[in-house]
């Protein structure tokens, strides 16, 4: 099977992208580790093709409007319960997309950093357009020629950078599968590898949520059960029903509904008292220690119009252009704190709380809210409003973790807001899997 530039431009909502990818080559897919070839000459078709029905360009925004109205007529496809669909195996939704960035020189431009490395905003985007099509793998009906959900990113649960750098003229290859799934959601776990000499290296994994939702993207919408056929994919599967649970825990203790640890409560007492003027008997005399910064400099915004070049298959801003601008922003963020180039080593818990609506007003406000040694917690809220009304609602919050060539000021709350802005970052560099230790040789670049 192979996407072609077109389809991948239509579902990854870039009219521009159309001339980049044209232009650039595009991945190359397989699936269940059959050659392309193989897939065509089974399918006869774009197998891709006919999961979502591609036949219309955004950038026309009549074909736009009729392609949602025809998505709205696949209702009658929807499953009324689960225990109507068919179980699915993780082979069923396993894909391999390949990046070939070695091979495809006009490729590079489009994923080249400065440093002559490779952009991680384009990666982020990629696992997205990824996870989507690893679940209509999963839920593909071959009675249907379009399916009749949509399917949208719920939550980025965790990135991993493993040790390896990423060259821009080196290939790149993906892989997923569906690892878990519930109702009407399906955990993605993806990796990442680079070829060195002839051999494919990991370089990343990732672990995202995805929700179905019906074909106008209105209400939930139920998915195939999910059948482990050993015991690595039983172990998988019991992984994903445990991150559940970890998600509910790590929510259901937020600082937004409950206080903090005695322990957490005691490391903010110690900050404040190490910031009070010792020549002034006062509470409000504050002083930074030598070699801190207070936490409100290390702010940076920007500001996105959300045009429909921008948007997804369902009239909503696309999630990968989210996760790059906010990505962009932190990097930025942690440079000018840090004063050297970062590397990213752990994205994590990003969570896609509300669509974002074409047209809206983006704003992104990002910050260090935490730091240990030559690490930088970044924090970057977004929230839009629409063109007309004044009214901000959050879409999302990002967490970030960098890596800075040489040790870091350490970073001081002088509010209580921010005194919970820094337990969470420290709460969420701490759930980083591994060892901090073990990360020196991570080189993943903006
Ligand atoms: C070089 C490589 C390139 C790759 C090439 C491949 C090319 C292929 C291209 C194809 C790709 C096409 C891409 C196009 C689409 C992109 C996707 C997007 O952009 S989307 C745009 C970005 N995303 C958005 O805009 C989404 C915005 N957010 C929303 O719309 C909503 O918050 C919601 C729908 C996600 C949940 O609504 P809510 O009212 O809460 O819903 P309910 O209460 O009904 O629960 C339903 C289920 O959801 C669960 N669950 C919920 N939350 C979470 C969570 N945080 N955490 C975990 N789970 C969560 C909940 O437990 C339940 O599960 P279950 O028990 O039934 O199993």
């Amino acid at each position: 099977m192979q996407v072609t530039a077109d389809w991948l431009e239509a579902q990854n909502g870039n009219s521009k992208g159309k001339e980049e990818t044209e232009a650039q080559g595009h991945p190359e897919v397989t699936a269940q580790g059959e050659t392309m070839k193989e897939q065509e000459n089974k399918d006869g078709v774009c197998q891709a093709d006919g999961i979502l029905g591609h036949t219309w360009l955004p950038s026309e925004a009549e074909d736009h409007v009729r392609a949602m109205e025809e998505r709205k007529l696949l209702h009658s496809f929807l499953a009324k319960s689960q225990e109507g669909l068919p179980p699915r195996r993780m082979k069923d939704s396993y894909i391999e997309v390949l990046l070939p960035l070695g091979s495809e020189p006009e490729l590079r431009e489009k994923y080249l950093t400065v440093q002559n490395t490779v952009r991680f905003g384009r990666i982020l985007e990629d696992l997205d357009s990824l996870g989507v099509l690893i679940c209509y793998m999963h839920t593909k009906n071959h009675a249907t020629k379009m399916s009749p959900l949509s399917i949208v990113t719920a939550l980025v649960d965790k990135i991993d950078m493993c040790k390896k750098s990423l060259s821009p003229e080196q290939d790149i290859k993906f892989s997923g599968h569906v690892s878990w799934v519930g109702k009407t959601s399906m955990e993605v776990k993806m990796q990442m590898f680079q070829l060195h000499g002839d051999e494919f290296c990991p370089v990343l994994d990732a672990t995202f949520v995805m929700v179905a939702r019906d074909s106008d993207n209105k209400g939930p919408a139920f998915v195939n059960p999910l059948i482990p056929e050993s015991p690595e994919e039983e172990e998988l599967f019991r992984q994903g029903e445990l991150n559940k649970g970890r998600r509910i825990a790590f929510s259901s203790t937020s600082l937004l509904k409950v206080a903090p640890s005695a322990q957490e409560r005691t490391t903010i007492h110690e900050m404040f008292l190490s910031t009070l003027d010792p020549k002034t008997i006062s509470f409000q005399s504050r002083v930074l220690p030598p070699g801190a910064v207070w936490m409100e400099t290390t702010k940076l915004k920007s500001l996105e119009v959300c045009h429909p070049q921008e948007r997804n298959i369902f009239n909503r801003i696309f999630g990968g252009f989210l996760m790059r601008k906010a990505y962009e922003l932190a990097w930025a963020t942690a440079c000018s704190f840090g004063g050297s180039r970062p590397f990213v080593v752990a994205v994590d818990d990003i969570m896609f709380q509300k669509p974002v609506d074409v047209g809206s007003l983006l704003f992104l406000s990002s910050q260090v809210c935490f730091t240990q040694n030559n690490y930088i917690q970044v924090r970057v809220h977004s929230e839009v409003a629409s063109l007309l009304s004044k009214e901000h609602t959050t879409t999302n919050v990002f967490h970030f973790t960098f890596m800075s060539e040489k040790d870091v000021p350490l970073v001081f709350p002088k509010t209580y807001g921010e005194s919970m802005l820094y337990l969470d970052g420290q709460r969420h560099f701490s759930s980083m899997s591994a060892p901090v230790t073990s990360r020196k040789g991570h080189l993943v670049d903006l």
